[in-house]
């Protein structure tokens, strides 16, 4: 995983778009908006562990897979990808640990611009409910991830502006404590 802070260049979005000269966003500075990160390890068995770990601890009670690529969605998949990169919130928080392939979440920071996180198999992030956020693949076309979920695997994009949304308001909240 990497972050760095986005270019908001009108090009393709799978490129890579680092604001030069280069940004780097550290982890603790993700974690300042309410962004977690795990690496795991690449075994199966070890990576498998430690998610179910994450589970007990975080209160993840359901989880699937989804593969996104061509294949992966079939017939969804361009109305799926444009969906993921709409800027969006949801109630919950989105949990995804990447096993294979490799994309992009961009997530608005406290100043309201766009943070790049670049993820690869290994990389577990958490988004908070309410953070304005969205998903691209890049260059390669395919990831695929396990999605980790609170209670039922219920997937609910509101789109911006939601700014009254109550999950919105109470993650600016916890933004002011920090
Ligand atoms: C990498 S999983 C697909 C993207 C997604 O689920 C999401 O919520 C994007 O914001
Ligand atoms: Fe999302």
């Amino acid at each position: 995983m990497r972050a760095y802070l986005y270019d908001n260049l009108d090009t393709d979005c799978r490129e890579p778009h680092e604001l030069q000269p280069l940004s780097p966003v550290s982890i603790k500075e993700l974690e300042q908006s309410g962004v977690l990160y795990w690496q795991l390890d690449l075994d199966k068995d070890k990576c498998k562990e430690q998610v179910d770990n994450i589970c007990k601890e975080r209160n993840y009670m359901n989880r699937d897979e989804i593969t996104v690529s061509k294949d992966g969605l079939g017939d969804l998949f361009d109305q799926k990808i444009k969906t993921f990169f709409t800027e969006h919130l949801h109630e919950d928080e989105e949990i995804r640990a990447i096993i294979d392939g490799s994309g992009y979440f961009d997530i608005r920071d406290k100043q309201d611009r766009w943070v790049r996180i670049e993820v690869q198999a290994g990389d577990l992030i958490v988004l908070p409910a309410g953070i304005y956020h969205r998903f691209t693949l890049d260059m390669n076309n395919y990831l695929r991830a396990i999605r980790l979920f609170k209670e039922d695997p219920v997937w609910t994009p509101l789109n911006r502006p939601c700014d009254e949304n109550p999950y919105r308001k109470s993650y600016l909240e916890t933004l002011v404590a920090h």
